[in-house]
C-alpha cells in the first residue's frame, strides 16, 4: 500500500503567494508580538491555557520545508496565532491590539489573493 506522504508542497503559484503574505505580515510593525514561538519560561501559564501555539518563524519553516499542502493550510495556521492571540491577551492591551491588526491586515491580503 502507497506509504501516506507527511507533507505534500502546494503547487507553485499558490506557495508564492502565501510567501508573499508571509514576507508583508514579518514587516508590518504590529507583527513583533508573533515573530517568535511564546516563551513559556517567561509566561508559564501558556502552554497549559493554549494547545497549539503557532508564530511567524513556525509557518515560516513549515512553508519552506514544504508542510503546507494546500493555501489554505497555510491559512488555518496564520489565523490559529491570532485566535491564540485572543485567548490568552486583552482585547485593550498592547499585545491584544496587535493581534487584531494583524488579524485584520492579513484577512485583507488573504481576501485580495483570493479574489485575483
Ligand atoms: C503573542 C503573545 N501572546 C501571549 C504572550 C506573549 C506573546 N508574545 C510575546 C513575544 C511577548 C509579548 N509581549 C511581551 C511584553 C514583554 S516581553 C513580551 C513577549
Amino acid at each position: 500500500n502507497e506509504k501516506k506522504e507527511k507533507s505534500k508542497p502546494l503547487i507553485n503559484k499558490e506557495f508564492a503567494a502565501a510567501r508573499t503574505i508571509l514576507d508583508e505580515m514579518e514587516l508590518h510593525e504590529d507583527s513583533w508580538p508573533f515573530l517568535l514561538p511564546v516563551d513559556t519560561k517567561q509566561f508559564p501559564t501558556y502552554k497549559k491555557v493554549i494547545k497549539k501555539p503557532m508564530d511567524l518563524s513556525t509557518i515560516r519553516s513549515k512553508l519552506e520545508g514544504g508542510s503546507y499542502k494546500t493555501k489554505d493550510d497555510f491559512s488555518v495556521d496564520v489565523r490559529l496565532i491570532f485566535d491564540n492571540c485572543e485567548t490568552f491577551n486583552e482585547d485593550e492591551s498592547p499585545v491584544g491590539r496587535a493581534g487584531h491588526n494583524m488579524r485584520a491586515y492579513f484577512d485583507s491580503q488573504w481576501a485580495d489573493l483570493n479574489s485575483s
